[in-house]
């Protein structure tokens, strides 16, 4: 199955991966991070998978499927000759335990139904003991132990649970998968329909504070969803995609984790959240970080686990042959102890935003922004990883420096702003001599173009964000050069690169290609809008929408050359910069903080055309 056929379903502390024909590819449970019980996405059914659907030789796919208006409960339809049957597949909000619904409901005629079950814990590893108690089955191995419900007798065999059934027009029957501890007491069973019910309003509350009211409201809306499914609900932490390993080269080693909260993506997450309204997500993970970070400066990571954990040492997992044999399948990420100086301008920045979009002061939050900004100070000229993670040698990055300047302009912002206190006056001078040596060092004056790093030709797409983040106006020429010569040299078939990979180039220290990461198209779509070029701004960014799968959803990467989505899925850096092109193109987004451009050119800036 292709990624794109997978649709998202989740209750804010893990997710599943319900493929088009109804087949369950993939559940970690209790968190996001935990092992996998169905792992079929990365091996085949016998790596765990449950699938439902019209009886018969084939599993075809879903006539139709959406979700049920604004929520994360799933609704596929499959018309077959007998009859039309619809599933609904959805996690309600967790009590106790994490439960997976699945009804079955005969919408016309009498459809023929069968289901196939095959629980293996430890990403597929553990075939589990099954026994049967009280008309339910029990699966138990190890640490996990899952408990399903079934309205049809199921017969073992095979290592599986199989049934058939027939549903008829106007019934309906639900399967319910309960997860707990496997030393704990069996779990109180729920209500389905009581809780399906539960869920879809928990869904319509919260849509009902969004403030977004501009033009493509359904791709914002569905991104917003999908952000608020990737947050861990207990913590505030937010992964940047609910899985692991799926490729960003088909057959490739580029297969990386991403159940995780990298700084980066999530106070991106958060900029997007907040712009739409929703602080309470804001405070949970300003609450959340302050935990995560609490220590010394130096100890700061890039990514931590949802909980706040820092070990997230990179493991293979040899027994399991990856989507379309891209192997190997890694859990754990080494990027967790690379140096990415961006993040603490990612940090500032998103602290900043919540203050000035209101939320109220924490004397904590400013005494660790002080001790961020003391790192900033002390290695803001070392080179690093940056944000592209690469695991080739450290450079000195032009984005990550950019970003070093963003943590301290935040910083003496919240001195002017919000009367804090600290040495203005250094960070003042600190600030404007960063600007200064970037401008010298990574400004390439015959092509009229940033680079990728400090005396490098080559160009990177992260360079669009230096209007963004207030680094230079947007109608500086150097803004201008850099956005045309990375739409002439970084842009394939329509969409643009990360950076140029190629065999003979050992920038992120790899093999094998990569297909288009999209945030970057998506930032070209709002540097454009940024400097007055809005027709091709919106003609990119409505072809970035038009790779969206049925259901509204994009992984980490589009592959032009296969026409496919690749990467990590659905992934929170794509939904991001959609929601932020969709702001900046309806002008709901200050294109930078009010304040002007502190260590900008200086000349007046003249506004970015109307449409
Ligand atoms: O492709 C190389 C790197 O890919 C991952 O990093 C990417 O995903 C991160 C999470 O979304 C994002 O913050 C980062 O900017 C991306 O480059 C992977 O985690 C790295 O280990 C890998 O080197």
């Amino acid at each position: 199955m292709r990624i794109e056929d997978y649709a998202l379903i989740g209750d804010m502390q893990s997710a599943a991966l319900v493929g088009r024909n109804g087949s369950i590819d993939w559940l970690c449970l209790p968190k996001f991070d935990s092992p996998a019980c169905f792992a079929a996405l990365l091996g085949d059914k016998h790596h765990g998978q449950w699938w439902l659907g019209p009886a018969g030789s084939r599993r075809p796919d879903a006539t139709r499927r959406r979700y049920k208006g604004d929520s994360l409960v799933l609704e596929s339809e499959w018309d077959t000759p007998d009859g039309t049957v619809r599933v609904t597949d959805f996690m309600p909000t967790r009590h106790v335990n994490p439960d997976l619904v699945r009804i079955v409901e005969g919408v016309s005629g009498t459809v023929e139904m069968a289901t196939e079950i095959r629980v293996r814990f430890d990403y597929g590893r553990i075939v589990p003991w099954v026994r049967r108690t009280d008309g339910l089955l029990q699966a138990v191995g190890g640490p996990d132990s899952v408990w399903l419900h079934s309205p049809v007798p199921l017969q073992g065999g095979d290592y599986a649970h199989k049934a058939r059934f027939r549903v008829a027009e106007g019934e309906r029957l639900a399967f319910v998968f309960t997860w707990h501890p496997s030393h704990e007491a069996r779990p109180v069973e729920i209500d389905p329909f009581e809780q399906l019910a539960q869920t879809e309003q928990l869904w319509q509350e919260w849509l009902g504070q969004c403030a977004y009211q501009g033009p493509w409201r359904e791709a914002v809306v569905r991104s917003l969803i999908t952000l608020k499914a990737l947050t861990y609900a207990p913590t505030g932490g937010i992964v940047a995609a609910p899985t692991t390993s799926l490729p960003e080269d088909l057959g490739g080693v580029r297969n990386w984790d991403y159940r995780y909260c990298w700084l980066r993506d999530a106070t991106m997450t958060l900029e997007a959240l907040i712009g739409a309204g929703y602080l309470e997500e804001a405070r949970s993970w300003r609450a959340w970080l302050l935990r995560a970070i609490a220590g010394r400066a130096q100890d700061l990571q890039i990514m931590y686990s949802v909980t706040g954990e820092r070990r997230l040492t990179e493991l293979e997992l040899s027994w399991l042959p990856g989507y379309e044999a891209s192997r190997p399948v890694r859990i754990g990420n080494d990027a967790v102890t690379q140096l990415q100086l961006d993040v603490y301008g990612e940090v500032m920045n998103s602290l900043y935003l919540s203050r000035v979009s209101g939320m109220e002061p924490d004397d904590r939050a400013w005494t660790i922004q002080r001790e961020l900004i003391g790192y900033v100070e002390a290695h803001w000229d070392e080179p690093d990883e940056g944000l592209w993670e690469v695991r080739g040698p450290r450079r000195h990055f032009t984005h990550s420096k950019v970003m070093c300047w963003v943590a301290l302009d935040r910083a003496v912002r919240q001195i002017e702003e919000f009367g804090r206190t600290g040495p203005v006056e250094r960070w003042r001078e600190l600030r404007d001599r960063i600007h200064a040596e970037v401008c010298h060092k990574a400004f390439d004056t015959a092509r009229g173009t940033f680079t990728q790093s400090y005396g490098s030709a080559e160009l990177d797409a992260s360079l669009l964000m230096i209007p963004m983040v207030g680094f230079l106006p947007p109608e500086d020429p150097r803004v201008v050069g850099t956005v045309e010569a990375i739409q002439r040299e970084l842009m394939a078939d329509g969409f643009v690169l990360r950076y140029p990979v190629e065999e003979d180039n050992d920038v992120d220290g790899l093999p094998g290609g990569e297909g288009a990461f999209l945030a970057c198209s998506f930032w070209m779509a709002e540097a454009l809008a940024m400097i007055g070029r809005r027709e091709e701004a919106v003609e990119l960014f409505e072809r970035l929408l038009a790779l969206r799968n049925d259901v509204g959803l994009l992984a980490e990467e589009y592959d032009p050359r296969y026409g496919r989505m690749v990467g990590n899925f659905p992934q929170a850096f794509s939904h991001v910069p959609l929601i932020h092109t969709a702001r900046a193109l309806s002008r709901s987004r200050p294109p930078y903080p009010a304040g002007g451009h502190p260590g900008g050119s200086g000349e007046a800036p003249q506004g970015p055309e109307e449409a």
